[in-house]
C-alpha cells in the first residue's frame, strides 16, 4: 500500500529535491507552511485516539515537531543523522547530539567517525574509525531511513570526509549543517590541518550552514586574527566566499565579552546574536549543542535564521540550569541537555494524572474581598487549607501581571506543601510564569485546545459549562473537568445565568469529566447540590462563603464537615 507521509521541509532542501522526484510509493514532502501543517496535522489526528492525539499535539506543537503521516496511525518524526566522533565522557560528540536532538523533540541516527577516550580533563586517545566503516554505517541509515538533515562534527580524517561527501552525492536533497571541529575545548587536536583543503574545497561548498568558533574560523582561513565582533563580521564574510549557504562564527571564546555573541551571514545581511554568558565551567559539549539544535530545528522545518536563533537559546538555558553541577573534577565540565525538562516534571509530577477527588472543597479567591477584609491573597489560601480545601484557584481579575505571579509563586509554595492543586483562573502566561499546577478558563477566554497547546499534557485544565453541549465539547477539547453553574444566584458575577439543581444535573449526566458544581454554594446549601445523585459531580467550589467572611478557616471546616457527612452517608 502506497504510503503518503507529510514532512514540512526548508524551502531549499525542497529546490534539491524537486530535482529527483519521488516515486509515487515513496515519501511525498510538501511545503507547507508550519502554520497551515498544524492545522492539517490537527486533521489528521483527529481520526485516533483523543489521549494520543492531546499528548502529541500539545508535545509538537510545544517543541515544534513538523513530521505527521497522513495515513491511520503512522507518524514519521523529523530526523538528523549526526556524523561524528564518540566522546566517552559524554558531554561533546555523538552523545551530546543524541542528547540535544532528544531534548528538541527530533529523531536522532549517528554515524561514529572516531572513538575519543576523553573526560572532563580533556582528550586522552583517539581511535579512528576505518573509512569503510564509515562508509558501512552511511549506507545502513541512508539505504534505509528517512533522514532530513546531516549534521557533521568530528571528521578526523581526508578518507573520511570523500567517503561522507560520496555519500551526500547520492542523496542531494539533504540539508547538511557543518560543525567544522578541530580542537577540542581542552586544546586537543581532533582533526589536524590536512583536512583543510577537502573542507575548503568540497565539504563547505556543500554546506546549508557551517558554524565555527573562533580557532577554527581563524584555521579555515589561514590563521587570520579573530579578535573583536568586526573581526567576527569579516571572517563570517570570507567563510561564505568558499561556498556554504550561511555562516555562523561563535564566539563563546571571545576575549573580555560580556555576552556570548555569534555573527550570521547569509550571504546579504548580518545578524549579531547575543545572549548573556552564563558564569560556569560547565562549557564542554556546547559547539555540538549548538550544531545539532540547528539541525533539529532544520529538519522541523525552520528557516536557518530562526533555527540558529532557537538553538543558541537552548544552549545558554542549558548551561544555565547546569551551572552549577558537578560531573567530574577536571577545569571544564558538560552540561545536562535534560535539566529544563526534568525540573518541569519534578513540578508537575504531582498531577501526571488528575486526580478528581480534588475537586472535593474547591476554594476560588476573589482579590476584591481579600482588600475588603484587609488580606493577603496567600494568607486567605493558608486558611482556606487549614480549613480543608483540596484545591485552590486565583481569581485575581483585578491584579497587575507582576504582582500577579509574585503573589501566585507565594501561594504555590503554600499549596505544594499541603499536597493541593494551585490553578490560576484565565491567565495561561501567569500559570506558566509561575508553573501552577493548571488553569481555569471560562467560555470566552482563551480556548481549551489553545491552552492546552500551551500547557502541555501534564497540566489541569478545568472549563466552566452550563450546557451539555459546552461540556461535551470541554471533553473533545481536551480539558481535565468541568465548574457547571451558577447553580444558585450569586454576586461575585455579574449577569450570571442561574442554572439550578436541574441544570447542574442535565450538565453532570452529558458530561464525561468530572464536575465541580460553583454559584452561591456555602454549608447551608452544598448537601443538597451533592445529592442531586451525579457520581461525576466531585464537590463544590465556593467563593464568597469563604473569602467573604470573617473566618476563612471556621467557615471552610463547616463546609468541609457539611461535605464529609454527605459523602458517609451516601456510602
Ligand atoms: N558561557 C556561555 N554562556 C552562554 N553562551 C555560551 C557560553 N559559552 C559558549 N556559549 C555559546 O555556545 C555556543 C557554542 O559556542 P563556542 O563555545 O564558541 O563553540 P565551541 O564549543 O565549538 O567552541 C555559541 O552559541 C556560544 O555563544
Ligand atoms: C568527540 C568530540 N567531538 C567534538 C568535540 C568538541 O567539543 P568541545 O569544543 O566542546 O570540546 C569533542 N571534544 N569531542
Ligand atoms: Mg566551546
Amino acid at each position: 500500500m502506497a504510503s503518503s507521509f507529510c514532512t514540512v521541509l526548508p524551502s531549499h532542501v525542497l529546490a534539491r529535491k524537486a530535482s529527483f522526484p519521488p516515486a509515487p510509493s515513496e515519501i511525498f514532502r510538501t511545503s507547507l507552511a508550519p502554520e497551515r501543517f498544524r492545522r492539517h496535522r490537527r486533521r489528521f489526528l483527529q481520526f485516533s485516539c483523543p489521549k494520543v492525539v492531546r499528548a502529541v499535539s500539545s508535545m509538537a506543537t510545544r517543541e515544534g515537531a513538523a513530521t505527521v503521516a497522513a495515513e491511520g496511525s503512522k507518524i514519521r518524526v523529523a530526523h538528523v543523522l549526526t556524523v561524528a566522533g564518540s566522546d566517552s565522557g559524554g558531554g561533546a560528540g555523538i552523545q551530546a547530539d543524541l542528547k540535544a536532538c532528544g531534548a528538541r523533540g527530533v529523531y536522532c541516527s549517528t554515524v561514529i567517525t572516531a572513538l575519543t577516550a576523553q573526560n572532563t580533563a580533556g582528550v586522552q586517545g583517539v581511535n579512528m574509525v576505518s573509512e569503510e566503516f564509515v562508509a558501512e554505517q552511511l549506507k545502513s541509515v541512508l539505504s534505509d531511513m528517512h533522514v532530513d538533515v546531516v549534521k557533521t562534527g568530528m571528521l578526523p580524517s581526508v578518507g573520511i570526509v570523500k567517503v561522507l561527501l560520496h555519500s551526500l552525492n547520492e542523496f542531494p536533497h539533504l540539508a547538511l549543517v557543518v560543525d567544522p571541529v578541530m580542537v577540542s575545548t581542552s586544546g586537543d587536536v581532533l582533526a589536524g590541518p590536512s583536512i583543510l583543503e577537502v573542507f575548503r574545497e568540497e565539504l563547505l561548498p556543500r554546506a546549508d550552514i557551517v558554524t565555527p568558533n573562533l580557532r577554527e574560523a581563524s584555521t579555515l582561513l589561514g590563521g587570520k586574527q579573530i579578535e573583536t565582533v568586526a573581526d567576527m563580521h569579516e571572517a563570517a564574510k570570507l567563510l561564505h566566499d568558499m561556498g556554504p549557504r550561511n555562516v555562523l562564527v561563535k564566539g563563546g571564546d571571545l576575549p573580555g565579552s560580556f555576552d556570548a555573541v555569534d555573527v550570521f551571514f547569509d550571504g546579504e545581511e548580518f545578524y549579531e546574536l547575543r545572549s548573556a554568558r552564563v558564569r560556569t565551567h560547565n562549557t564542554h559539549g556546547t559547539g555540538c549543542t549548538l550544531a545539532s539544535c540547528i539541525a533539529a530545528e532544520l529538519a522541523k522545518g525552520s528557516p536557518t535564521l530562526s533555527a540558529v536563533k532557537v538553538a543558541k537559546r537552548f544552549v545558554e538555558t542549558a548551561l544555565d540550569y547546569s551551572k552549577e553541577i558537578v560531573v567530574g573534577d577536571g577545569p571544564q565540565g558538560p552540561f545536562d541537555h535534560f535539566l529544563m525538562l526534568k525540573r518541569e516534571m519534578q513540578g508537575s509530577r504531582k498531577h501526571w494524572i488528575f486526580e478528581p477527588s480534588r475537586l472535593f472543597l474547591y476554594a476560588v479567591t476573589d482579590s476584591v474581598m481579600n482588600k475588603n477584609w484587609d488580606r493577603s491573597i496567600t494568607d486567605a489560601v493558608k486558611a482556606a487549607i487549614e480549613g480543608g480545601a483540596t484545591i485552590v484557584q486565583l481569581r485575581e481579575k483585578e491584579a497587575e501581571t507582576g504582582y500577579f505571579i509574585e503573589a501566585a509563586k507565594s501561594c504555590l509554595e503554600v499549596c505544594r506543601s499541603h499536597g493541593v492543586s494551585l490553578l490560576i483562573n484565565d491567565r495561561v502566561d501567569v500559570a506558566l510564569a509561575c508553573d501552577a499546577d493548571g488553569v481555569h478558563v471560562g467560555q470566552s477566554d482563551m480556548p481549551v485546545r489553545v491552552a492546552r497547546a500551551l500547557l502541555g499534557p501534564d497540566k489541569i485544565i478545568g472549563v466552566s459549562c452550563k450546557t451539555p453541549e459546552q461540556a461535551h465539547r470541554a471533553w473533545t477539547d481536551g480539558a481535565d473537568y468541568i465548574g457547571c453553574g451558577g447553580v444558585y444566584p450569586t454576586n461575585t458575577k455579574a449577569n450570571n445565568k442561574t442554572i439550578g439543581l436541574d441544570g447542574l444535573k442535565a450538565v453532570c449526566l452529558a458530561s464525561k469529566l468530572p464536575v465541580v458544581a460553583i454559584g452561591g454554594i456555602g454549608p447551608s446549601n452544598a448537601g443538597a447540590v451533592m445529592e442531586i445523585g451525579a457520581p461525576n459531580l466531585k464537590g463544590v467550589a465556593v467563593v464568597s462563603a469563604l473569602f467573604d467572611r470573617e473566618c476563612i478557616v471556621e467557615e471552610a471546616r463547616k463546609l468541609r464537615a457539611t461535605l464529609d457527612k454527605g459523602k458517609t452517608s451516601n456510602s
